[in-house]
């Protein structure tokens, strides 16, 4: 399996916007947007304006990542913006999960939801089959540059043995500190989707092009048999 990397943009240098996102637009599988009401997490990020600026210079896939108490109000302005996968969490929608995604696939757009770190995996059983990706947090949401939750990779797994088991298509992902001391750990929990931020891609070199040339290196090196 060849690993996918998301860059989370809430750690880019946004003083550089269009010469790091030009750098990455080469190497970038999908960019991780965070978008944050500072009430379902105590911070405000990104949002459907800067996705807006964002489509105007990238054709590689917008991956919102919902952070609100009410994603349906969030939801419609991430289509109007451009994105091309909307998730939330499932928490703040149990009340209409069904009307949600439906919503988001009948705009032609992809659909997930991402898990907590305390969320079970098989709490997305009887909406699974619906699901383009499922995210794992492997911190608590809210912050960049929180510590590793270890206990969150066997969620991963039983997420691949469910996929296998009912044959559903949803890729799984990671979200919260992947760098060089997790991916290790992470890789071998079998994910496809790895998202960098501050301490996996962009710390690592003042040029982001370098950083993600270094980035891939130090992936190899920890992941190598
Ligand atoms: O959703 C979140 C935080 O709630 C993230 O997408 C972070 O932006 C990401 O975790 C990168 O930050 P690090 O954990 O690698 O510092
Ligand atoms: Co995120």
């Amino acid at each position: 399996m060849i690993a996918k990397f998301s860059p989370s943009l809430m750690c880019m240098d946004l003083t550089r916007f269009r010469e790091q996102i030009e750098a990455m637009n080469n190497y970038a599988a999908f960019y991780h947007v965070d978008i944050m009401d500072g009430s379902y997490v105590k911070n405000i990020t990104l949002s459907p304006f800067f996705i807006e600026h964002l489509r105007k210079i990238t054709d590689v896939p917008i991956d919102v990542h919902l952070m609100v108490n009410h994603p349906e109000d969030i939801i419609p302005m991430c289509i109007e913006s451009g994105a091309d996968i909307i998730s939330f969490h499932p928490e703040t929608a149990n009340n209409k999960i069904f009307r949600l995604l439906t919503q988001i696939k009948e705009a032609g757009r992809r659909c997930g939801v991402v898990l907590n770190p305390a969320t079970p995996a098989d709490s997305i059983r009887e909406y699974a089959h619906l699901l383009d990706k499922v995210t794992v947090m492997s911190v608590d949401p809210g912050f960049a540059g929180q510590k590793f939750i270890p206990e969150t990779l066997d969620k991963i797994r039983k997420l691949i043995e469910m996929r296998k088991e009912h044959g559903f298509h949803y890729l799984t992902e990671i979200d919260g500190s992947c760098n060089a001391k997790t991916f290790k750990q992470v890789a071998a929990s079998g994910v496809e989707v790895f998202i960098v931020g501050t301490s996996g891609l962009f710390n690592l070199d003042n040029d982001v092009a370098e950083a993600w040339q270094k980035m891939e290196s130090i992936f190899a090196r920890e992941t190598a048999a």
